[in-house]
């Protein structure tokens, strides 16, 4: 396995480059779907590379059958292909020249002609399925293991990668590593058959012929290399050029309300159409070098073919050589430099697919920092039994090493009780609340509920305990019904219409349209965020779990929708132990007891009425959020 901690796990992607082999430009199949990154790939082996290379091929052992069947297929349909100048050299020779000129066996080589022409369609279409069958399966089962790994990936694992970079792991790099599969393994098996097959008749035809022929191999091998690096070259250049340009496009939309704000828009068009030219420019000298390369294989093959027609024209009049051997010699030569160029042009796939191996195997190889309980060590608890008794004790916590955001924190929260968390921002609230859903880990202490250190308890049941309200609650696209209940077909539309009315949701979802099956839009945007906040308490009273957390959850709202919220939550945390982080303290007044933090420390505690009778750090804050809403009101 490479090393997780690579330093180019986290580089942006590369794009595959060449596709279908044979055409003027490469690689323009997959192209628009790979978009973002494109640092190229070094040359050279890289340790990782190998690893994950041979760790993609296991993905490749549950379809071994079928490879060795497109193998098969391959070879039986370069047969019939190359076959065919064999039996118009025979028709010539044994038949036209030196023959009885009967029509039959003429006839009965025409017939065989086309047979061998339906052969190699036959089974060219056959090996040609089973390879995209193959190549197309092997990346669903990486994608599918993908997103299962990641989705079991703690917390610090999503701090340190750009969920940009992991959609195009998801989307491009598995693309790119089907390339292999489908381009870069048939080029080597039918191209290379193809070669050694075509050098396997020309010696059979004639073995001196053959050996002048071989002398092209050299050249050829030139003409390919310093292709190569020019064709590297201007393939990484577009790559760079499209990446530019595609960052700048989504920099542009995500602001593109403080560019309207500010008339920036002739700037920025400006800018862009600078990057579009640059990548215009580049895109056009990769297909001119594309063109050039080809060009120059082709020219080179009529230059051989010239060769031959003077050398094997000198040798047909001095009798050495048949007319029919000469004309099916010409026809191996002009298909001698097909494959050769096949095989050169999967070189950028070849380099492209295995970044996206390395890539995608670092992520592999990635442990989630959060275990999951094992053996002895796992704690046998039900859910529904949670009495909700929260200790943490002597909680020492740090996201980077050497900088404790969480300094021996040590709070006890009795079952049922509410909590308000307050403190300035960056004193730690939201990550006393990461720590006991597990997102992360402490450093030092433990955190228990009921008793039972969190660490022992599945994550699975841990997170069954607890229920969630953030200040942007998300929404799934799809309906209010699936948003509610979380797609579980097992709990009814009784069940979330009841929990929807006692949250104050179901008048709103009322006056919509389709009601409970109204479709929402990609998180919720159809909804107000007071609206989105009522559905996510509705979803609490329908999982019923028996701790409620709610961070900054009247954050975005105006008073009107706060008081709706604050309602529901009433209604929500009623026999839970609920804690409430805010910064706007009317929302936690209310709180049994409300908890002050500073720089990762409780510097006070105790009811609303006590902490302002101690004139303290709180009644400053407070005083300072009566400022703030009476400077908003
Ligand atoms: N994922 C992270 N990686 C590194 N540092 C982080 C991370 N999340 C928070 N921090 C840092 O930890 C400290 C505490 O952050 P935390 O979010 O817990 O504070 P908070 O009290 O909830 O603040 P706010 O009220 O602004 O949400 C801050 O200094 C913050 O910059």
């Amino acid at each position: 396995m490479p090393d997780p901690k690579s330093p180019d796990a986290n580089a942006p992607r590369e794009p595959a480059s060449t596709g279908s082999a044979g055409t003027e430009r490469p690689g323009q199949t997959a192209d628009t779907a790979k978009s973002s990154g494109a640092t190229e790939p070094k040359e050279g082996p890289r340790p990782g590379r190998l690893a994950a290379f041979k760790a993609t091929l296991t993905y490749a052992k549950p379809h071994k059958l079928t490879f060795i069947g497109i193998f098969f297929c391959s070879l039986i349909a370069i047969m019939a292909e190359l076959l065919q100048p064999y039996l118009v050299k025979i028709a010539i020779d044994d038949h036209l020249f030196g023959g009885s000129g009967a029509m039959r066996p003429l006839l009965i080589i025409g017939l065989f002609y086309l047979g061998l022409s339906v052969v190699n369609f036959a089974f060219t279409y056959i090996q040609n399925n089973l390879l995209q069958y193959a190549g197309q399966s092997i990346v669903a089962s990486i994608r599918k293991n993908l997103f299962a790994h990641i989705s079991k990936l703690s917390m610090s694992f999503f701090d340190r990668y750009p969920i940009g970079s992991l959609v195009t792991l998801e989307s491009s790099d598995t693309e790119t590593i089907s390339q292999f599969f489908t381009q870069v393994f048939l080029s080597l098996v039918r191209d290379g058959m193809t070669l050694v097959l075509i050098i396997f008749f020309m010696f059979q035809l004639d073995a001196t012929l053959a050996w002048y022929s071989m002398l092209l191999l050299p050249v050829i091998a030139l003409i390919a290399v310093l292709f190569r690096s020019m064709l590297r070259k201007a393939y990484q250049e577009t790559r760079a050029q499209l990446s530019r340009l595609i960052a700048y496009l989504a920099e542009n939309l995500a602001g593109m309300s403080l560019i309207q704000t500010y008339n920036q828009q002739d700037e920025q068009f400006g800018r862009f159409s600078d990057r579009n030219g640059q990548y215009l420019k580049a895109n056009l000298k990769e297909i001119r070098t594309n063109v050039l390369f080809n060009r120059s294989f082709d020219t080179f093959g009529n230059i051989s073919v010239a060769l031959l027609v003077w050398l094997g024209g000198l040798a047909f009049l001095g009798d050495s050589i048949e007319f029919g051997v000469l004309y099916a010699f010409i026809t191996y030569i002009r298909q001698f430099f097909q494959p050769i160029n096949q095989i050169t042009q999967q070189w950028n796939t070849l380099q492209s697919t295995s970044v996206s191996m390395e890539r995608l195997w670092n992520i592999f190889s990635t442990e989630p920092d959060v275990k999951e309980p094992a053996g002895e060590g796992k704690a046998e608890v039900d859910w529904k039994k949670t009495a909700g008794k929260i200790d943490y004790n002597h909680v020492d916590f740090s996201y980077v090493e050497g900088s404790k955001v969480l300094r021996n924190l040590d709070l006890h929260i009795k079952p049922g009780e509410m909590i308000g968390i307050v403190g300035t921002t960056g004193a730690g609230k939201s990550s006393l609340i990461s720590l006991l859903t597990r997102f992360y880990d402490v450093n030092a202490g433990s955190v228990t509920i009921d008793g039972t250190d969190i660490r022992r308890i599945p994550q699975d049941t841990l997170h069954r305990m607890i229920g969630l309200v953030q200040q942007e609650p998300y929404l799934y696209s799809g309906t209010i019904l699936d948003n509610v209940r979380l797609f579980r077909q097992e709990i009814s539309r009784e069940e979330v219409t009841a929990a929807c009315k006692a949250v104050g949701a179901h008048p709103l979802i009322a006056r919509l349209k389709d009601g409970y099956d109204t479709k929402l839009s990609e998180r919720g945007s159809g909804l107000s965020a007071g609206e989105r906040q009522l559905l996510s308490f509705a979803r609490i009273l329908v999982f019923k779990p028996r701790i409620l957390i709610l961070d900054e959850a009247t954050a975005n709202l105006d008073s009107h929708t706060e008081q709706l919220v604050q309602k529901a939550l009433s209604v929500v945390s009623e026999g839970r132990t609920s804690l409430l982080i805010a910064h706007r303290l009317s929302t936690i007044m209310h709180a049994d007891r409300i908890i002050v933090m500073k720089h990762g420390e409780i510097v006070e505690e105790g009811t609303h009425g006590q902490l302002l009778a101690k004139k303290g750090y709180y009644e400053e804050l407070y005083r300072h959020s009566r400022g703030m809403q009476a400077i908003g009101s």
